[in-house]
Order: C-alpha cells, then structure tokens, then sequence
C-alpha cells in the first residue's frame, strides 16, 4: 500500500520548493498546478473547454493565463466556472498516477488540499509556512502578480492559521536547510510507523 501525503499551503509559502525537496528523497510527486498547466496547454481538455465558455482568453490554442487573471480581476465569478471545468479534469489525473504507482510514499503538491476535500484522500498532510508579510513580498517579488491579484487568491484560500491546525506536519520555509531536515524527518516518520504497522 502507497501512504498517500498531502502537501498544501497558501500561495508563496514555498510548496514547489518543498515538493522538490520530497522528489530528491525518492518520492514520486504529483503537481497539481503543473496539471492544471498542461491542461491548459494546447490540445490540453481544459483549453478546448475554456474556448467555449470564454474565447477572449485563449491565444493560439492554449489559456492565456494573464488574459485569464485579468478577466477574473473584472469578474471573479469567472474563476467559479473556471473551477467547475477544471477540477474535475485534475481529479481524474490524480486518480491516475495514484492508480500507477508502487512506491511505498507518494506525494500530492495541491494548493487547494483543504479547499477541494481532497485531504480525504491522504493518510498524511503536511502545510508549508512562513509569515504573512514574507509571504506577501515572496509574491510580489515574483513580479508576475499584483497586489490585487495576491489579495484575491488570498481570499479564495483558507487561512494559513487553520490549514495549519489541520496538518499532521507543519515546515516553515523561511531557510532551505531546515525545511530538508523537516523532510527527511517527516519521510523517517512515515517510515517508521510504516514498519510499526
Ligand atoms: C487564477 C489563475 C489564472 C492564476 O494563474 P497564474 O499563472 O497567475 O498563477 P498560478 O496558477 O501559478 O497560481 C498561483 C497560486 O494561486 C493559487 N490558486 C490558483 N488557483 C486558485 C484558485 N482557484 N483558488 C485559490 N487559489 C488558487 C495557488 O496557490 C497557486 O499556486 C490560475 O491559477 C487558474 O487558472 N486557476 C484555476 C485552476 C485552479 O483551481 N487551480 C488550483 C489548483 S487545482
Ligand atoms: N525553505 C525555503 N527557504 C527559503 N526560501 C524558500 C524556501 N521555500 C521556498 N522559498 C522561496 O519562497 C518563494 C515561493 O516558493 P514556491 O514557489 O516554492 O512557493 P509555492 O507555494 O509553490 O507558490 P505558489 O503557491 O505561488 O505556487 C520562492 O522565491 C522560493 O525560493
């Protein structure tokens, strides 16, 4: 059996730079926001969806995911019925590598963990952290977002404070060193129990 972990946290509280951390130590991951951008990509289910509802945000064939933000910016309704084409499409992806694998942990990188329910389907969760204002200038350093961008994704996600009362882990990112020895703690954990068992 696969011991299925959670990874979530809110935006820019570094849950790519973490996952990667899980993929060094041998773990298969599984992107949800990498899903998402294939999915959008060309030829992608999602794009030939989008096309349909909302043909101004496409550009050659894929979700113009600028085009995409600012449309929500005006209309954030729009974001709703973007979910309800999406979600669906990366469940059935997830149910897929789920279904593929034989490694003894795999890992689910999703921002919405909590948010879609999908905690359900994780015999562990770990929630990255980090500050709200090292958060916020983490964002805005990316300089792809504005503030209004940052803020309205902010409001679309449960607070960091109770994603972390939900975790059975919580790593703070603020140095790359001590969120690895986090890693390499929690996959000694999972481990053990597993030997337990
Ligand atoms: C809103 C969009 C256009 C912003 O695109 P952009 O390239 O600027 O940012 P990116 O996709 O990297 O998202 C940045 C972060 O925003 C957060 N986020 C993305 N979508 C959502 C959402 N629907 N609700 C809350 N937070 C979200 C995540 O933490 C994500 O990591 C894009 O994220 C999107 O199309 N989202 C809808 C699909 C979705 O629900 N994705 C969430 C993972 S299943
Ligand atoms: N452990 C860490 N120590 C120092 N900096 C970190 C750490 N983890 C992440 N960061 C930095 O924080 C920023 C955000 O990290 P990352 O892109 O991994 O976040 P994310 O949660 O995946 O973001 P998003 O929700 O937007 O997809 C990056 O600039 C990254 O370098």
């Amino acid at each position: 059996m696969t011991y299925v972990l959670g990874l979530t946290g809110s935006i820019g509280m570094g849950k790519s730079t973490t996952a990667q951390m899980f993929a060094d130590a041998g773990v298969p991951v599984w992107d949800a926001d990498a899903t998402v951008r294939n999915l959008y990509a060309k030829g992608g289910a999602a794009a030939v969806e989008v096309a349909r509802l909302y043909p101004s945000v496409i550009t050659d064939s894929h979700v113009d995911r600028a085009k995409l933000r600012d449309l929500i910016a005006e209309d954030p309704a729009v974001l709703d019925h973007i979910q309800e084409v999406v979600h669906p499409l990366v469940a059935q992806d997830r149910a897929d590598f789920l279904n593929a694998t034989t490694a003894p942990i795999a890992l689910l990188d999703v921002p919405l963990l909590f948010e879609t329910g999908t905690d359900a389907m994780c015999d562990g969760v770990v929630v990255v952290t980090v500050p709200a204002d090292v958060q916020r200038a983490r964002v805005l350093a990316r300089g792809e977002m504005s503030e209004a961008d940052f803020d309205m994704i902010l409001s679309r996600q449960m607070p960091d404070a109770e994603k972390r009362k939900r975790a059975d882990w919580v790593i703070e990112t603020l140095t790359l060193d001590a969120a690895r020895q986090s890693v390499a703690n929690i996959l000694e954990q999972i481990k053990a129990g597993a030997s337990n068992a």
